[in-house]
């Protein structure tokens, strides 16, 4: 059961790279801005065409499965999600159910305790906040249970407690054997909470591995051009950048 990218290329964005991924992980995509890490996370979940190369699912070319079925394996959270109904947030999740043509309600719960929206499940998506509406879209991908979840920077719109609360239950999702792959900017979490980070520069794969070294101070320094070191211990580190022209 596997998931990657087979000398896939996507001409101008991403230079042809060759990576799989493990279900029971969690991997992160990192690097700065315009560095391909969305390109390479919608190229996975076979939403873009491809100059060169081919995303892999199950040693099969992703192009050869049906959409449907495609949707079953992996739940793709695009970046900056819109909705394009005004539903309720239960009607949203139920959406996930889509690829099954069931609504099993069990899992459209379980999706919405997750995200902690089960007090907001009758609120028109309309009125909900900005990270209300970011959880209720990846609830949405969840409902599904995809043995793949590619998220792009599902944390950016969430406080610290849903940060935390989210990231728990990916890593129990993860245990149970699915593979979470997201795109991060915030480097600390991708130190503490993943078990492998990617780092991409100028559509380059730059560092790939165990966090501590794919984002090991020389790597930061040279992919990002800050001046930067990890404080704290394993499991609890900060990432502490120094402005530009400080000691
Ligand atoms: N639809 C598109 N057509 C052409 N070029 C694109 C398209 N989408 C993105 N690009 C370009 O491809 C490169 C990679 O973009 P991508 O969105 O993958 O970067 P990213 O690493 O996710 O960046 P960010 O951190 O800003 O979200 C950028 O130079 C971007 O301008």
């Amino acid at each position: 059961m596997s998931l990657g990218a087979d000398n896939l290329g996507i001409r101008g964005r991403l230079e042809p790279l060759s990576v799989m991924f493990e279900e029971g992980q969690v991997t992160a995509i990192c690097g700065p801005n315009g560095a391909g890490k969305s390109t390479l996370l919608a190229a996975l979940a076979g939403l873009i065409e491809t100059a060169s190369g081919k995303a892999v699912l199950d040693g099969e070319d992703l192009k050869n499965r049906l959409p449907r079925e495609r949707a079953q394996h992996i739940g793709y959270l695009p970046q900056d999600g819109e909705t394009a109904w005004d539903v309720s947030v239960r009607n949203l999740v139920s959406l996930g159910r889509l690829p099954y043509g069931d609504e099993a309600p069990e899992m459209v719960d379980a999706a919405l305790e997750a995200l902690g929206l089960k007090a907001h499940a009758n609120r028109p998506v309309s009125t909900l906040s900005g990270g209300e509406k970011a959880r209720a879209l990846l609830a949405r991908v969840l409902a599904g249970q995809p043995r793949w979840v590619l998220a792009d920077e599902p944390l950016a719109a969430l406080d610290i407690g849903h940060q935390q609360a989210l990231l728990s239950y990916l890593r129990q999702t993860a245990a149970a054997g699915t593979g979470v792959i997201m795109v991060l900017h915030d480097l600390s979490l991708a130190m503490n909470h993943a078990d492998r980070v990617l780092v991409l520069d100028r559509g380059k794969l730059a560092a790939d591995g165990a966090p501590e070294n794919a984002l090991a101070t020389g790597v930061v320094e040279r992919v990002w051009n800050v001046s930067a070191n990890w404080a704290g211990s394993p499991g609890e580190r900060a990432l502490m950048v120094r402005p530009p022209g400080s000691a």
